[in-house]
């Protein structure tokens, strides 16, 4: 992947080996949980190539990991047409909901069998596509309206849970990733602590400070901010066939270096999808991002088209809600001026 001709100069050798190994640190960090590295070792590394790229300008590839900076505010954001719209979800919120979605489902497919569903987590962060062309990074974009977003491709590459290029030897031509951009609450907690140090409005919650992170002119500030990626669905896809099934789109996207969320279950009928519900119900409080409920998608891909869409929401899919919290309003110890 990008690697230097036979005889090349040896520091174009070193920039493509740093290149490798700080992408490779950055995956089992940001992707895996899992440190490779420790982060005194890494700046080390990253300063060698910053260096080495000051010296060779030429050598700034897309996927240099010092891309991820951030660089020069922007104007504005440019509009975005998505090739393949952002569809919106319908919302079910009883078990008699899901039992409707389940039989609306069966009579859609004319079947007395039980139906396989994929079923997520609805993570509390915003819909984002991401073009990857020949496995590089090209092109970020909010779901906006569903047909067009923005364009915050700056800001999507100082999102180290992004890789900047996919990894193995399955890379189609072209892929339109669809996932989620959040903030973990610790990171949350954390950025609403410097807010407050420095004088400055906090966030409500993480959910508006990923939102309002990615809606930054000016991508420094982004990449202070720990944003977190998770990978669901998919637009357009050229070069491959399109995987037979959600589970197996999702495989593969972990094999690709795309994160994927290990919560997820292939179940049967509706029992399958209200015990996943109830499941996720219990350990919601220890998850380190926020949701607001869990996503049931027909898995197998012939299924869902032969389902289709209603008004733009597929009758494939359906986001099972958690009952609203009532505002849990902290008594904040009320400061007294003196
Ligand atoms: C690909 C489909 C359409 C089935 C789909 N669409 C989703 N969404 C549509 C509505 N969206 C939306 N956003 C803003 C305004 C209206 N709708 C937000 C994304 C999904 C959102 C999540 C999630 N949040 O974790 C998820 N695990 N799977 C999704 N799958």
């Amino acid at each position: 992947a990008g690697r230097p001709p036979a005889g090349a100069p040896d520091w174009l050798v070193r920039a493509h080996e740093l290149r490798t190994e700080l992408n490779r640190h950055n995956h089992n960090y940001y992707v895996l949980d899992q440190p490779s590295i420790p982060d005194s070792e890494y700046d080390r590394l990253f300063q060698e190539l910053q260096a080495l790229e000051t010296g060779h300008p030429e050598l700034l590839t897309p996927d240099s990991p010092t891309q991820r900076v951030g660089g020069a505010p922007l104007p504005q954001f440019d509009p975005v047409r998505h090739d393949i719209p952002m569809l919106s979800l319908g919302n079910g919120f009883t078990d008699e909901d899901i039992e409707a979605f389940d039989k609306r489902v069966m009579d859609g497919l004319e079947t007395l069998q039980e139906v396989r569903y994929a079923a997520e987590l609805k993570f509390d962060g915003l819909a984002i596509s991401l073009r990857y062309e020949n496995g590089v990074l090209v092109q970020a974009a909010t779901r906006g309206d569903g047909a067009t977003g923005e364009n915050v491709t700056a800001n999507i590459r100082t999102v180290r849970a992004i890789p900047l290029r996919l990894h193995g030897d399955r890379i189609p031509s072209v892929l339109d990733v669809r996932g989620e951009v959040l903030m973990y609450k610790q990171d949350f907690a954390r950025l609403n602590q410097r807010q407050r140090d420095a004088g400055q409005k906090e966030f409500a919650n993480p959910r508006n400070a990923a939102a309002g992170s990615l809606r930054q002119l000016d991508s420094r500030i982004t990449a202070q901010r720990t944003l977190r990626f998770f990978a669901y669905g998919i637009g357009v896809l050229e070069g491959m066939d399109m995987p037979a099934s959600h589970s197996a789109l999702l495989d593969w996207y972990q094999e690709l270096g795309l994160p994927v969320c290990k919560e997820r279950a292939v179940v049967s009928g509706a029992a399958g999808l209200l015990a996943f519900f109830r499941g996720i119900g219990e350990k919601r409080e220890a998850l380190p991002y926020e949701i607001d409920g869990v996503v049931y998608k027909v898995d197998r891909l012939d299924q869902q088209k032969h389902l289709g869409f209603v008004s733009r929401a597929p009758r494939f899919a359906l986001a099972h809600k958690f009952p609203a919290q009532e505002a849990l309003t902290a008594v904040q110890d009320i400061e007294v001026q003196v």
